[in-house]
């Protein structure tokens, strides 16, 4: 008995062991272990993070443009953006950028825009966006705002071109900075034509934004032959350079731009302010639709907003005159008195003229529906164009005045129309006709 006792009282006694180890031990040298792993990756984080913003500031004080990367989240930007990830283009309102351009006329290039840490150029300016010039670069770029590097003034400011040391040229717009309003603008614009590239668009470079100094710039691609309406109403002597077909190309290359802009980007844009001297021209009559200043985004769901209207005399469609709403009709209203425009050579209003000839589209339209179709051609134009050619243009600019703005055609069908050599004479076309006789 004594024995057992004795047994039993041994094993009660007896340490709790793991391989051999005590159990304590064996809990004491798990818990250092932990312990020393969690201190690691405490300071692999720390140490990440520093290296991070080292690499940012650095980026941004060369001027250079930081690339996209997954360090986007930490990042705050002034407005919503299409994310990178989401192609279908869903609407974050921290985080960036970029532009997956869903048109095939769009051009390459447009991956490399990115965020600014609020840090590296002062909160209000961290935009955020794109290239960011300091004031003192674009001062010995445009010769200290020289009115020789003077290009033009506008509503929004005056327009200068810069050279830059790497033999780059750029058009910088260098905007009333009275607070507020010139701001909001700029935010709106930055934001609206930052992630946008296209042939028939000019591209936006960068900005500067210097608070110390109240000011706010936009750096664009430099176009080099002025814009479309020096072109149709300068003086250009009694023969146009702009012969039809140069028209016709101009026309077609400004609805591609525009059609880019509401249908192949989400959210789509609205331009606002289609107007000649918005389209600006290359040495090959290329057309490059500027100015987005008055753009707005409009999301996927929304069809129309109600703003303030800001489009220019004569080419705002009467809807958004007398209500304020907006959408994509209103500029293919603006486009169809730009066509007008590029086939007369008249302006939208010319209060020169005799009192039925003051307003395009009202003396247009009487001209075509009296059959003096041939009559409206810019008499500067040494070359009539094919009838089949006029009548297709006559015809677009009518279906896009429609009063009834959900008929006028989208600025995709416009390109069809204007391009097509059979439109209006396609078969169908011409049996419904005899149909209706
Ligand atoms: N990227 C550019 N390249 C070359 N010239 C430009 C560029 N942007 C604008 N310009 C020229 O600068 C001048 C002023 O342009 P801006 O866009 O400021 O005004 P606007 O279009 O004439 O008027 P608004 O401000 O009412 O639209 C115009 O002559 C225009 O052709």
């Amino acid at each position: 008995m004594s024995d057992s006792g004795g047994g039993s009282h041994k094993s009660s006694t007896t340490k709790p062991s793991v391989f051999g180890l005590n159990l304590y031990l064996v809990i004491a040298i798990c818990s250092v272990f932990i312990l020393l792993i969690s201190l690691l990756i405490f300071l692999f984080v720390c140490l990440n993070r520093v290296s991070r913003a080292r690499r940012m500031r650095v980026k941004h004080s060369s001027g250079s443009i930081p690339l996209v990367s997954k360090e986007i989240s930490e990042i705050k930007t002034v407005g919503k953006f299409i994310n990178s990830d989401d192609s279908k283009g869903k609407i974050g309102n921290e985080v960036v950028v970029v532009v997956s351009a869903t048109s095939k006329e769009a051009t390459s290039g447009f991956d490399t825009l990115s965020v600014a840490s609020s840090g590296d150029v002062g909160t209000s300016e961290a935009m955020g966006w794109g290239k960011w010039y300091s004031l003192k670069d674009l001062e010995i770029a445009t010769r200290g705002f020289s009115d020789d590097n003077m290009i033009g003034e506008g509503g929004y400011g005056v327009v200068y071109r810069a050279d830059f040391s790497d033999g780059s040229v750029a058009a910088v717009k260098n905007l009333l900075n009275n607070k507020g309003q010139a701001e909001k603008e700029f935010k709106v614009e930055v934001e609206a034509i930052g992630k946008v590239r296209h042939k028939n668009l000019v591209g936006l470079m960068g900005y500067c934004a210097d608070s110390a100094q109240s000011q706010r710039m936009l750096v664009y691609e430099y176009i080099d032959n002025g814009n479309l309406e020096q072109w149709l109403h300068g003086d250009v002597g009694p023969v146009s350079p702009l012969t039809w077909d140069i028209r016709m190309k101009i026309a077609i290359g400004t609805a591609k731009g525009l059609a880019y802009l509401h249908e192949g980007l989400e959210p789509k844009v609205v331009h606002r302010d289609v107007k000649s001297s918005n389209i600006l021209l290359d040495k090959k009559w290329n057309a490059k639709v500027s100015d987005f200043g008055l753009a707005k985004l409009l999301g996927s769901e929304t069809s129309y907003v109600t703003t303030r209207v800001m489009g220019t005399f004569g080419y705002v469609s009467p809807e958004y005159a007398s209500t304020g709403m907006l959408n994509e009709c209103s500029d293919v209203y603006s486009f169809g008195v730009l066509l007008m425009e590029i086939i007369t050579g008249r302006s939208p209003v010319d209060y020169s003229r005799p009192p039925g000839e003051m307003n395009l589209v009202d003396w247009f339209k009487g001209m075509v529906a009296s059959r003096r179709g041939e009559e409206v051609i810019d008499p500067k134009i040494k070359t009539s164009p094919p009838p089949r050619a006029l009548k297709r243009a006559l015809l677009v600019c009518l279906r896009c005045i429609d009063l009834d703005s959900s008929k006028r055609p989208k600025m995709g069908q416009i390109i069809h129309m204007l391009e097509a050599e059979d439109f209006p004479f396609r078969p169908e076309h011409r049996s419904n006709q005899e149909r209706s006789k």
